[in-house]
């Protein structure tokens, strides 16, 4: 026999577990992801190194150009040697101007191959984050999450989820434009200018370099105050779009209480909880920035007065230490671009840890690895001592045990909370028995192919979510390829084709967000549809009368037992005229089986059965609770079930 499944964690990380998992591995897995992409990302790369060439060329040649000037102003200076190219097109001995405009030419020619290059690259940067990462990885969170178990989304709240495929994608993302790249090009930048520098002069280069190590205390500093910071700022907006995605899906209950001005208030709260941190986290990111910068100037600050030294002293050329200060600035420059890199590392880890949450989870409703895989469904239902609970320390369900015989019509009925929905929820893995096992023709649920089991299986709710597109791809939507013909003949056994052939544009009627563009009785003859398009041997019906008012109920009872016949069916209902036509009717009480039989048999018991009825049927016409005698409930339960519909 096989287990229930019981993970125990299906809620995504708290900061505190999250925390484990920081640093290094993080930071390995982000490179991990990158190398995917290594094609690209060693273009973008090569541009860079172009450009980090034809800007040292620049500068070297601006020295060139300076020394020829101080030559010919005072002979006494030494004549710098020209690259071999420009040595044999002009002496700058005898011509000097022209040397110094034939460099001012190649310099100009470099800036525009530069802008050419930069161009190339920005294009480049782009297509790889836009084109590739982010929608590859966002089709990865959101295909994981279509997998993940209902268990799954009770634990996690909506606004975490859509945060974590948008925004928190768009962070990761953000690790390879804004950390991986610009981190390599720095490093590479800061090598040739420190190589550079030390062949100019490496007294002067290494007393230059001085307050890097403080560089490095700032980030550090700044990198254990800004992950907290930043891990509280995605919960803040997690609940800000939970607030405002709850505010949108629930408008009609918000309006017809009228209480817009609260749940309005509630948002601007949220709203207000996330400007305030981030004002907060500007505040002490906005230090960071200025304080590298300020170390950078200690630099030139170096530079000026050791290098002025020199240069008096001639033990070095006025064009060298130009050149010197240009390297200098575009190495502060490098290092002033650290501040924006650390910021976003400590972002994008944030971003990662969080997107990499949803990844890791285990999916805990799974195939078997060599699944049973019948060709024909004959549609036997077996409970086996089923136990259940959502919190496997307080269950739902208790030993319940259930034979439904192939085509056989079941009805479960039971006062609220009684384990109705819960019970069916089992039938197509929604979630597995914590003990005791399901059986369909015989062969435990758990061995089956799961994709397999779910397509021989319609599922109608109380509620049924339609899409925003045509009534035929809604009424195909588990089925893509079915034929027209197969989409007409599901709509005539739900009782909907007439009034589809009375829309518009017929099957082509495109129906509006949530399908508010049709009554509640259509929808749901509409969700009938759908699950009885494939003709599935088991349908279950999770009080489909519910959510619609008494004068669509006829249409909709008309639609149910005409998707019924033929096929195993499991249904939760307080329908007289549904639980007359039931081969069997369970009675749930309190997650166990108090009684089961026909409802002729059931009524003469004067029970549990007919109280449920009774029961219904006083909540319908609003009976007072205090008139709620076991009596009186046996009474009207007797009245329901005369009741035709
Ligand atoms: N996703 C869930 N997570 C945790 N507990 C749940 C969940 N769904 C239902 N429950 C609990 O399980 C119990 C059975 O609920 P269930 O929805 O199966 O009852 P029901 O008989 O279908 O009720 P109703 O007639 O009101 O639909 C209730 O106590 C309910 O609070």
């Amino acid at each position: 026999m096989l287990s229930g499944s019981r993970p125990d964690v299906v809620s995504l990380a708290s900061p505190e577990t999250g925390r484990s998992r920081e640093g290094g591995s993080l930071l390995l897995r982000l490179l991990g992801l990158s190398w995917a992409y290594r094609g690209r990302v060693l273009r973008v790369l090569g541009y860079q190194i172009v450009l980090l060439s034809l800007g040292l060329a620049g500068l070297g040649l601006t020295g060139l150009a300076i020394d020829i000037l101080r030559h010919r102003l005072d002979p006494s200076n030494r004549l710098p040697d020209l690259p071999a190219g420009l040595g044999r097109l002009v002496d700058a001995e005898r011509e000097p101007m022209r040397a110094v405009l034939s460099i001012g030419a190649a310099i100009l020619a470099m800036a525009a191959a530069r802008a050419v290059i930069n161009y190339g690259y920005a294009l480049s940067v782009g297509y790889l984050v836009h084109m590739e990462i982010v929608p590859d990885l966002r089709a990865r969170v959101y295909d994981k999450l279509q997998r993940l178990s209902f268990r799954f989304f009770d634990a996690n709240k909506s606004g975490s989820l859509i945060n974590r495929v948008t925004g928190d994608v768009q962070l990761v993302r953000s690790f390879v434009d804004g950390v991986l790249l610009p981190s390599v090009i720095m490093v590479l930048s800061l090598g040739v200018y420190v190589a550079y520098m030390l062949r100019a002069h490496v007294l002067l280069t290494l007393a230059c370099l001085a307050p890097t190590p403080l560089l490095w205390i700032a980030s550090t500093l700044f990198a254990r105050w800004a992950q907290p910071a930043y891990l509280r700022n995605r919960e803040l907006v997690d609940r800000m779009v939970l607030s405002f995605t709850e505010g949108l899906q629930g408008i009609q209950v918000i309006k017809g209480l009228g209480r817009e001005r609260e749940v309005h208030r509630r948002f601007d709260e949220r709203s207000r909880e996330v400007r305030e941190q981030q004002q907060e986290t500007f505040r002490t990111v906005s230090v960071l920035s200025p304080t590298i910068d300020l170390l950078g100037q200690v630099s030139l600050v170096i530079l000026l007065g050791m290098g002025g030294l020199l240069v008096t002293r001639d033990r070095m050329t006025l064009g060298q230490l130009v050149v010197f200060a240009g390297i200098l600035q575009q190495f502060s420059g490098q290092i002033a671009s650290m501040a924006t890199i650390v910021n976003t590392a400590q972002q994008s880890f944030i971003g990662a840890k969080r997107v990499f949450e949803v990844l890791d989870t285990p999916v805990e409703i799974t195939s078997p690895e060599a699944p049973a895989r019948p060709a024909r469904v004959e549609g036997r239902l077996v409970f086996e001592r089923v136990t259940f609970g959502y919190d496997p320390e307080r269950p739902v369900l208790h030993d319940v045990h259930l034979d439904v015989a192939p085509g056989q019509f079941v009805a479960v009925i039971g006062p609220t909370g009684a384990g109705k929905s819960t019970l069916l929820s089992l039938i197509p893995r929604f979630y597995d028995p914590t003990s005791g096992r399901v059986l369909l023709d015989g062969i435990d649920l758990r061995r089956h192919d799961l994709d397999q089991i779910r397509r021989r299986m319609g599922v109608v709710f109380q509620d049924n979510f339609l899409f925003s597109n045509t009534v035929a791809a809604n009424i195909a939507f588990g089925a893509p390829h079915a034929t027209r013909e197969q989409i007409e003949r599901a709509a005539v056994i739900a009782c909907a084709h007439e009034f589809i052939r009375e829309l518009p544009e017929g099957y082509d009627t495109e129906l509006g967000e949530a399908a508010a563009n049709l009554s509640g009785g259509q929808r749901q003859r509409l969700a009938i549809a759908r699950a009885v398009l494939l003709d599935p041997p088991l349908l279950l019906l999770d009080d489909p009368t519910a959510a619609v008012d008494a004068s669509t109920e006829r249409e909709i009872l008309d639609a149910i037992l005409s998707a019924t016949r033929g096929r195993t069916t499991i249904m939760a209902t307080h329908r007289a005229h549904l639980l007359r036509r039931a081969h069997q009717v369970i009675v749930l009480d309190r997650g166990r089986i108090a009684e089961r039989g026909t409802h002729e048999e059931l009524l003469r018991r004067r029970g549990h059965y007919a109280s449920a009825l009774a029961l219904h049927d006083a909540h319908a016409v609003g009976a007072r609770a205090d008139d709620d005698t076991p009596s009186r409930r046996a009474a009207a339960g007797a009245r329901a079930a005369e009741d035709p519909a």
